[in-house]
């Protein structure tokens, strides 16, 4: 059955580490949506938005609702709120492990909507991985993951995109959140392979890229400088890639990664697969820290996110840049907007 186009989507947004700059970037958004065509209920305990709009100051009037209510379209400086209630009070910059179940909470309330259709997409303010753990939640290591297993898909893509001299950047990830001693072990056939379908896959059912032509970076110096710096380019990217390109993928690599994120490469290119977060993210957000958004593929729903942490420095100074929460809002919109 051909999906029906959505022409403005309900999106649900967590307010992310409540002791983290989350709270108030969903306020700051809400003064003012910029014309935002969507929808949005955020998902947070009231009183701490209310205090965090009192201490900055911040015009915007909350109206704490219930997920039985319908998702009312965006007006400036409203707040719609379905409530879940802190566990431990929180002060801006100082973490604390008991809100670990309050944080994932407000996902799972995030996660069950879109499941039953009533919002069409999530948008996520950032966690504190570290403080999630500390809570009693030793197998956490992001949302990504969390969303994954939630969801229960077997894989999905960490994707950032941002947009570089009146084009789109994207970086994904063939590992996202775990130690690099461990990222060369990660790195398989099944795995790369899986990774790469769901990425193709996504680019052309949720952003119309009907051939999409792929990067790959090596995962060595050189990318492994014919064996001499590593095998893993010989051994297990380039014989995933030849098979992949022999069921007509367009991808170019493994490549150096030193030299590929240049515009020779970037501008024929759709998106970039780097083998490790440090070896793309890096790159993207020098590109675009405050204007991209984190983007999870392959979940069977629209999730995006912020490209930037906690911000524990920041948290309850207001002066915490809100670009990056406007773009991960408009780019859940759009993406939702496309298909549904
Ligand atoms: N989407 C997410 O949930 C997400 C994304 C990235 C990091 N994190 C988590 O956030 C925590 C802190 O991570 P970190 O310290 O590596 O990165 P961070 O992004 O929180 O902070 C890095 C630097 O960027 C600055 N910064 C971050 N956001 C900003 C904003 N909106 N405006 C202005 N400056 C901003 C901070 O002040 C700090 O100097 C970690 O637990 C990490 O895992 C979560
Ligand atoms: N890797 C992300 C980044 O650097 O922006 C960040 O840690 C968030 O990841 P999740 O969306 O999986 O929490």
């Amino acid at each position: 059955m051909t999906a029906s186009p959505v022409t403005s989507p309900a999106l649900v947004l967590t307010t992310g580490e409540p002791a983290g700059i989350g709270p108030e970037l969903a306020l700051l958004a809400a003064e003012d949506w910029q014309g935002l065509a969507a929808s949005v209920v955020a998902v947070g305990d009231p009183e701490l938005l209310e205090a965090r709009a009192r201490e900055l100051s911040l015009s915007v009037t909350l109206d704490v609702c219930t997920p039985g209510e319908a998702i009312a379209p965006a007006v400036n400086g409203r707040l719609p709120v379905w409530p879940v209630g802190l566990r431990a009070p929180s002060h801006a910059g100082r973490l604390d492990p008991a809100n670990a179940g309050y944080v994932l909470e407000t996902l799972d309330v995030a996660i069950a909507a879109c499941r039953r259709g009533q919002a069409d997409a999530m948008v996520t303010a950032p966690l504190h991985k570290g403080a999630i753990i500390e809570g009693g939640h030793p197998g956490f290591t992001g949302h990504t993951e969390y969303l994954r297993d939630a969801c229960g898909v077997e894989e999905v893509v960490m994707m950032l995109a941002t947009e570089r001299d009146g084009r789109t950047f994207r970086v994904a990830l063939a590992t996202t959140h775990l130690p690099l001693q461990q990222v060369s072990a990660a790195i398989t056939p099944d795995g790369l392979t899986r990774v790469i379908r769901v990425l193709v896959s996504e680019l052309q059912s949720r952003f119309g890229i009907e051939a999409p032509r792929l990067l790959v970076c090596g995962l060595n110096p050189h990318a492994g400088e014919d064996g001499h710096l590593g095998r893993e380019e010989i051994e297990i990217i380039g014989p995933a890639l030849t098979r992949l390109r022999e069921l007509g993928i367009d991808i170019v690599g493994p490549l150096p990664a030193d030299t590929l994120f240049t515009p020779r490469h970037l501008d024929a290119a759709d998106a970039v697969l780097a083998m490790y977060h440090d070896q793309g993210l890096p790159v993207l957000k020098y590109a675009g820290f405050g204007r991209a958004a984190n983007i999870t593929l392959g979940l069977g729903m629209v999730r995006t996110s912020v490209d930037h942490g906690t911000a524990l420095d920041l948290a309850g100074s207001g002066l915490a840049d809100v670009g990056s929460l406007r773009v991960a809002l408009d780019v859940a919109r759009q993406m939702a907007t496309r298909v549904n």
